[in-house]
């Protein structure tokens, strides 16, 4: 039986009007519904084929402030979200759970900026405890990921993360699929947009592809992520020579 956080998500088109780019996004425009039947599920493919679009609109939908953060961070350095959210409808399941955070990469110092704010008169060592005890801005990008992750994150959470890997060096990635697969294990949920070869290996996790126009579920070994880093690392003379020569460049 499926009892995850979020079961599944609709999406009335009707909702979104003629000419929102939201529209001209192929992967996405002919979805209604995306089922998470994995504890684990990755959202894979090109750049630019909606991957953080849908995820923001779910994480919008479900009540996460647009640049991340856990549900109580409620502030906007710049409104660029799409409006996906009002067409999204979630299908949750019975259980709440007792954590919840969206985490992105690409907006992660501005909520680290927040949470120095939120702070108020705490100490930094009682308010950033559950981060290693130094505030945010005083790690680097990869150890407050990281920092955020292993003192936040718990087994009954429902996590949804924007390229993760995107501040963690290889070894981090690591501790990260580490991580993930120990919480989930026990229950907690992620939704997780990655092209990081490292994380999209972890077993019993499902694999949505956005590519071709539309999200389908895929194998490790058919993501672009695993075959280019493959080809690249077993053949990189090769590989370079060719990519490098003029007649390629030209
Ligand atoms: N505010 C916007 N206005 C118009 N088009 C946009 C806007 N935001 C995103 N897009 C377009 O929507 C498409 C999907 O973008 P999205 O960021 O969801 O891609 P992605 O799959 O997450 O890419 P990446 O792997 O690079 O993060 C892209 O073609 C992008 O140019």
């Amino acid at each position: 039986m499926n009892d995850r956080f979020l079961k599944q998500i609709n999406i009335d088109w009707e909702k979104i009007e003629c000419g929102n780019y939201l529209r001209e996004i192929s992967s996405l425009n002919s979805v209604d519904t995306v089922s998470f039947d994995s504890n684990i599920t990755f959202f894979v493919g090109e750049n630019g084929t909606g991957k953080s679009t849908l995820l923001e609109g779910i994480a919008v939908a479900y009540g996460f402030n647009p640049e991340g953060g856990n549900k109580n961070y409620n502030f906007s350095t710049y409104d660029s979200h799409s409006g996906l959210h009002d067409a999204i409808s979630l299908v949750r399941g019975v259980k709440r759970p007792k954590s919840s955070y969206f985490l992105r990469a690409e907006s992660f110092y501005n909520v680290a900026s927040k949470a120095e704010d939120y702070r108020g008169g705490d100490s930094i060592e009682a308010f950033y405890e559950r981060y290693g005890g130094k505030s945010l801005h005083q790690q680097s990008h990869g150890e407050s990921f990281l920092a955020l992750i292993q003192g936040n994150f718990n087994e009954q959470g429902f996590y949804i993360l924007d390229e993760p890997e995107a501040a963690l060096s290889p070894q981090r990635q690591l501790t990260l699929l580490i991580e993930m697969d120990r919480l989930a294990k026990k229950g907690a949920q992620f939704i997780v947009a990655s092209h990081s070869p490292i994380l999209l290996g972890i077993p019993d996790a499902i694999l949505l592809s956005f590519d071709n126009g539309k999200i389908h579920p895929c194998q490790y070994v058919d993501t672009e992520s695993y075959q280019v880093m493959e080809m690249f690392i077993n053949n990189r003379e090769y590989f370079l020579s060719h990519l490098l020569s003029k007649d390629y460049i030209n």
